[in-house]
């Protein structure tokens, strides 16, 4: 029986008096990918943040309990260590080279004030390597492309080096061959005993995780393998079955109903 990882009790959010969140129950064991699918404004983004305790400017309500303690009694920088985070459209120092962004996932482990140690270099080159970004490492963030950027910036969720890691919409800006890179650096992580949960639109892709969270409405409309059909069920009806689930070359994809 694996252990949880991140589990869920009761979660609801709301905004401005909107309720985004209802009720929200979950247990990610550890050791595994997770990703988050469902349409527009179904409440990932929000749910995602909510278990990573960023949910600024929103009543929540329920608990969440990372590897086993409750969010809230973790010390900052501990959760910093085992918690790493990639945002959506995230603002980051635009002047900075990349690799100092990269540097910035080893804060949570480095006393105050002082320098990189040699473990905090190893693991951000490492960390740049992987995702191709090492090429750039002198360059201003400013100065990148889209998914240049995207690759520095999970180069410095990856330089964290936390057993658990949320990406929001990762994929974003990458082009085919660095979404397949992206795939195969979430799976290490996972071989390597991590676990990962990420919102993802590219349900072909998403389809690749271990377990799927189906959203709509800011509820979890199904929790399931990514290989049952009841879980293909579940993503075909979100998505008004305007989507259909097939296997290709033993894949599932997700492929437009026309
Ligand atoms: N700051 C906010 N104030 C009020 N409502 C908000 C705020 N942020 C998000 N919402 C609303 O909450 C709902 C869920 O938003 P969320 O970003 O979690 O959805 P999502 O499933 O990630 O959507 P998308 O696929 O479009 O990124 C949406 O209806 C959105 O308009």
């Amino acid at each position: 029986m694996k252990e949880i990882a991140v589990s869920a009790r009761q979660i609801s959010a709301s905004m401005q008096n909107n309720a985004i969140l209802h009720g929200i129950d979950l247990d990610l064991p550890q050791g595994r990918w997770t990703s988050v699918v469902g349409p527009n404004g179904a409440g990932k983004s929000t749910l995602l943040k909510a278990l990573a305790g960023l949910l600024r400017h929103a009543r929540v309500q329920g608990q969440v309990a990372l590897l086993g303690r409750p969010l809230a009694e973790i010390p900052a920088r501990e959760r910093a260590r085992q918690l790493a985070w990639m945002g959506q459209n995230e603002s980051a120092a635009e002047d900075l080279p990349a690799y100092d962004i990269a540097m910035l996932g080893r804060l949570p482990h480095r006393p105050w004030m002082a320098p990189p140690s040699s473990a905090d270099h190893a693991a951000v080159q490492a960390a740049l390597r992987t995702t191709q970004a090492w090429d750039w490492r002198d360059r201003p963030l400013s100065q990148l492309s889209g998914g240049e950027r995207q690759r520095v910036l999970l180069a410095r969720a990856l330089a964290v080096q936390a057993s658990v890691t949320f990406m929001d919409e990762p994929l974003a800006n990458l082009d085919p061959p660095h979404q397949t890179d992206w795939l195969h650096t979430v799976r290490s992580l996972v071989a390597a005993g991590g676990t990962v949960v990420s919102v993802l639109h590219e349900i072909s892709i998403a389809l690749q995780a271990d377990d799927m969270l189906v959203m709509a409405a800011g509820r979890i409309a199904h929790h399931g393998p990514c290989q049952d059909g009841a879980t293909h069920a579940a993503l075909e009806q979100v998505f008004e079955r305007r989507i259909q689930v097939r296997q290709i070359d033993g894949m599932w994809m997700a492929l437009p109903r026309v």
